[in-house]
């Protein structure tokens, strides 16, 4: 036996990266910020840094000064070791992790002006929930489209995950999928903690369609809340719902098991029936008589149900997929459809077995 002392690896010496830059610092991105600091405390790792990067300065003054972001996570303690700047460059400088947690619609710009400052091995997580229109593209094809990303260097998060419930350590499950068990292991180390549990899955399609169908699905049973509907129909719309998803799903190669799972089942039931949902809020809005263009006056942030309907839409006619909530919710969003007309809408179609789709 040698006496010789163990050599670090090539990739030295830590296990897990050190340096994490979380892009958006909105409810989603400065939670997933919080845990991983909390994580990395929870282990002993003092050394590890979160760079969170806000598109304004007061959001970056106050969590670099009172390690709070009022404007998303009210009452929340952020980890001092958590520091923002409105500098996209030098957030992503050195990078190991970069975590994407801007609206979908904003993810290729933001992709296009860090392409430079990217590390030939650098991770790309993303937590968005939403298609791009026009393109109808993945965040996962995204990434290899404008960034020419290795599969095995993208990774997903996905779940029932609402951001304040986390950021108050309300215990919570997800899922990390990559190409790479590799990678998915890594980022699921990077983030596991007390009140976050993630499983690892290789699905990366199966988890991005569950997290962005949902959300679609949400707004339709907003709208049920906004029209006075109760709990029969918000439960047949959430079931056809899954359905409708998880044909979308395999179509595009996606195993069907993960829509049973967190990133599928999980996430619908959490988010259909959290009123701290976006999107159910927006659909209840929508239900009540507001318009899809009048949102941004009652709600301030993300609904990505309402910006990616009409690309869920075109991807399933593409794929040749049924889905009639999705079809029902976009004639309402693009003001092709009252309310008072969606309920017979919703789940209309020729009477058939429910076995057989
Ligand atoms: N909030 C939640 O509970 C969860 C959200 N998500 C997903 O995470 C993603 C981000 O959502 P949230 O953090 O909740 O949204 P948010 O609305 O709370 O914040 C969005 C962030 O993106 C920034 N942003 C807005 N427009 C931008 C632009 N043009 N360019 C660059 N940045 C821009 C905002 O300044 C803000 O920092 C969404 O895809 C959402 O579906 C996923 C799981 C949970
Ligand atoms: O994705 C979420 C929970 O998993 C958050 O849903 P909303 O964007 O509707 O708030």
């Amino acid at each position: 036996m040698s006496s010789q002392p163990a050599q670090p690896s090539a990739v030295g010496a830590r296990e897990l990266p050190a340096n994490i830059t979380v892009l958006g610092s909105g409810s989603w991105g400065t939670t997933f910020a919080k845990v991983i600091a909390d994580a990395a405390v929870e282990r002993g790792d003092h050394d590890l840094a979160v760079m969170l990067w806000a598109r304004r300065d007061d959001v970056a003054a106050a969590i670099n000064e009172r390690h709070v972001n009022p404007e998303y996570l009210d009452e929340i303690d952020l980890p001092e070791s958590i520091r923002a700047t409105t500098d996209l460059k030098a957030a992503v400088e050195g990078a190991e992790v970069i975590v994407l947690a801007v609206p979908a619609q904003h993810v290729r710009e933001q992709l296009h002006a860090l392409k430079d400052a990217l590390g030939e091995d650098t991770v790309i997580v993303s937590l968005v929930k939403g298609l791009e229109r026009g393109t109808d593209e993945r965040i996962s094809e995204i990434c290899a489209s404008e960034l020419d990303l290795d599969p095995e260097n993208f990774a997903v998060v996905s779940g029932p995950n609402l951001a304040m419930e986390i950021a108050r350590r309300e215990p919570t499950a997800t899922v990390v999928a990559s190409a790479s068990e590799q990678t998915a292991a890594k980022i699921a180390k990077l983030t596991n903690c007390s009140y976050f549990r993630p499983y690892r899955n290789t699905d990366v399609t199966g988890v991005e369609i569950g997290g962005v169908v949902k959300n679609v699905i949400a707004l339709a049973v907003g709208l049920c809340d906004g029209r006075g509907f109760g709990d029969n129909s918000k439960a047949s719309i959430i079931t056809r719902g899954l359905a409708e998803t998880t044909r979308l799903a395999a179509a595009l190669g996606a195993r069907q098991e993960t829509m049973a799972g967190l990133a599928g089942l999980g996430d619908l039931v959490a988010t259909c029936a959290s009123p701290l949902s976006r999107n159910r809020t927006a659909g209840r809005f929508m239900g009540e008589g507001y318009r899809a263009d009048e949102l941004s006056s009652v709600m301030r942030q993300t609904a990505e149900g309402v910006k990616s309907v009409s690309a869920v839409v075109e991807l399933a006619h593409r794929m040749r997929v049924e889905m009639p909530i999705s079809e029902a919710m976009n004639a309402v969003v693009s003001g092709a459809l009252d309310v008072e007309s969606l309920a017979t809408l919703l789940l209309a179609r020729d009477l058939k077995s429910e076995a057989s789709s």
